[in-house]
């Protein structure tokens, strides 16, 4: 008979979860993901329970590697709050199970998994496919995921300068606080992408905020929010205009407003990238549509729980 689970959480969980040891493991399992390979992983299309009372979604991401031996799962609500809310937008718990047994291994809180993980997926991205020589960094949000965003993005490559836009000023005054690195406040969204090189947009909007027409022929653009099929953060010229890589083809085909309204075409995933199958057209516009897969969270939580693991042992 097992034993409880651990459980391990937010504080804890810092400590435990790195970007230096969760990029790669993440990058190994966006490819697995598109190799389509059952024994590799299953994950389907996340599914989502409304909340029509309170604005929200309840979303079920279950994930199998059978070959690595992880079984999970992560309850998310998300939320569309107001402005000004000082609830938070998504709410998360990560279970891992024994796949053998089907007992739970773990229950972890999802926050700091959810931030990190997006946030490593962008950058991923932006690795794969910004231009070489790219300078400037604009950042469309100043919440949680755009805080994460620019940790990881100022940890992995050397911008000459990092912009950051808002819609309220409190916001942009909050973000300048809570980085450890310089940043140029603008604003208006238009100011902050005029000339950038990668674009992270990672707001809770449900129309456009970021319009083709400011953005930089050979941008690369991290399009983190908009995660219903009526929902926006690009408008269509920039949809049309850029090339469109995904997460997963199937979850941009069945939640992205931005990729379904526009009718843009999903070029790749960023696995089939990785894997070599399709390729990293980096001297185009490039649109990375991140939706957020239950695979990122599942080795994201198996490298928490072999690291508390390994701090248990020692304990
Ligand atoms: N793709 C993924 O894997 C993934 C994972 C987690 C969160 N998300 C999404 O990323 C987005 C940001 O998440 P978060 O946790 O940082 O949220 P947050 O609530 O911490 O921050 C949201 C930001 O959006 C801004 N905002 C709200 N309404 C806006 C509007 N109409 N126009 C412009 N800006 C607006 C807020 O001022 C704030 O700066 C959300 O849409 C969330 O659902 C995606
Ligand atoms: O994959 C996730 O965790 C997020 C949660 C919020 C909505 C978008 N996707």
């Amino acid at each position: 008979m097992a034993g409880p689970p651990a459980v391990i959480w937010e504080h804890e969980l810092e400590g435990l979860l790195r970007y230096r040891e969760l990029l790669p493991r993440l990058e190994e399992a966006l490819g697995k993901f598109s190799s389509r390979d059952p024994a590799e992983v299953i994950q389907p299309v996340r599914m989502t329970v409304p909340l029509q009372k309170h604005h929200g979604f309840l979303g079920l991401m279950p994930t199998y590697m059978e070959k690595n031996r992880v079984l999970c799962t992560k309850f998310v609500c998300f939320y569309k709050r107001e402005d000004g809310s000082t609830l938070p937008s998504t709410q998360s718990t990560v279970v891992l199970l024994d796949p053998e047994y089907g007992n739970i291994k773990a229950v972890m809180n999802g926050e700091v998994i959810t931030r990190m993980r997006t946030a490593a997926a962008s950058a991923i991205s932006a690795k794969l496919l910004m231009c070489p020589e790219a300078e400037v960094l604009a950042i469309l949000g100043s919440g949680v995921q755009a805080l994460s965003h620019y940790e990881v993005f100022t940890e992995m490559f050397s911008f000459k300068e990092v912009r950051v836009w808002s819609r309220t000023g409190q916001g942009s005054e909050r973000f300048c606080r809570s980085v450890s690195g310089p940043v140029r406040v603008c604003v208006s969204a238009e100011e902050a992408v005029r000339g950038a090189d990668v674009i992270v947009t990672v707001t809770r909007c449900t129309e456009p905020v970021l319009f083709g027409q400011w953005v930089k022929p050979g941008a690369h653009v991290a399009a983190v929010g908009a995660c219903r099929p009526n929902w926006r953060e690009l408008d269509d010229v920039l949809m049309k205009e850029a090339v469109v890589y995904a997460d997963s083809r199937e979850g941009a085909m069945k939640e992205s407003g931005d990729v379904i309204l526009s009718g843009a075409e999903v070029f790749a995933e960023l696995g089939d990238v990785i894997n070599g199958t399709k390729p990293a057209l980096r001297e185009k516009t490039t649109v990375f549509k991140s939706l957020g897969m239950g695979v990122e969270d599942a080795v994201s939580a198996q490298l928490v729980f072999d690291q508390w693991e390994a701090k248990s042992c020692k304990s």
